[in-house]
């Protein structure tokens, strides 16, 4: 599945234009698309990174990292999956990262998501939903979180995410309409955010491949 990634990763340099600052997600699928970046880092004026991990490895690579708070609104936002539906809605937050990545996601034009083929399914859940939540409300959440799905939340033990909070995945759901499910996660009060990403969805999925398929 590697090779897919860094297919998938490398397509996404096409979107990529002089003098942008990239917004830039996090996991193995994106380590390719910032590899590939390091290409024409020389063309780029920097990265908003999502996490500590995707912010070593821009650096380590010479890309200047910039703040959000400092860039405004970016034109292009790449970023991998862990599920994508046909309206590519997804699941994500595998590693962790989901808070920053849904900000980012959210301050950029153009969202482009990076998968192999096997994150593609027709409907979100067979993936564990990762929730961001505040140390403290762990259990409460959990609670409201099996009165509203009836899936089962499992405590990530020994994650703290880089906001310092931690991450309950909800297991067994089958998600039929994820834009209310994500709108009713996100009131659930000590809940950071969840890693539906459907009121911000992506707007163009890259799926690698020989050749990549672009949706
Ligand atoms: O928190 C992690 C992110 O949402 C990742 O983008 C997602 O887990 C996909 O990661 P990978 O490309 O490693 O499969």
């Amino acid at each position: 599945m590697s090779e897919a990634k860094r297919l998938a990763g490398e397509k996404a340099i096409e979107y990529v234009e002089d003098g942008m600052v990239v917004g830039v997600g996090t996991g193995s699928t994106v380590a390719f698309f910032i590899d590939a970046l390091a290409g024409i880092r020389h063309r780029i004026a920097g990265a908003v990174s999502s996490s500590e991990q995707s912010t070593a490895r821009l650096r380590g690579h010479g890309i200047e990292v910039l703040e959000l708070n400092d860039t405004g609104p970016l034109s292009l936002y790449v970023d991998g999956a862990d599920e994508c539906d046909p309206g590519k809605c997804l699941i994500k937050g595998g590693g962790a990262a989901l808070t920053r990545e849904k900000i980012i996601a959210q301050a950029s034009e153009r969202f482009v998501c990076i998968i192999d083929p096997a994150k593609r399914v027709d409907v979100l859940g067979r993936f564990p939903l990762p929730v961001e939540v505040v140390p403290m409300a762990r259990s409460l959440v959990a609670r409201e979180l099996v009165a509203l799905t009836g899936g089962q939340p499992v405590w990530r033990q020994g994650t703290t995410t880089d906001n310092g909070n931690w991450i309950l995945d909800v297991h067994n759901l089958r998600i039929t309409d994820p834009v209310a499910l994500e709108a009713a996660i996100n009131q659930m009060p000590g809940v950071v955010s969840v890693g539906l990403f459907a009121r911000r969805r992506a707007d163009i999925v890259i799926v690698g491949g020989e050749p990549p398929l672009v949706l």
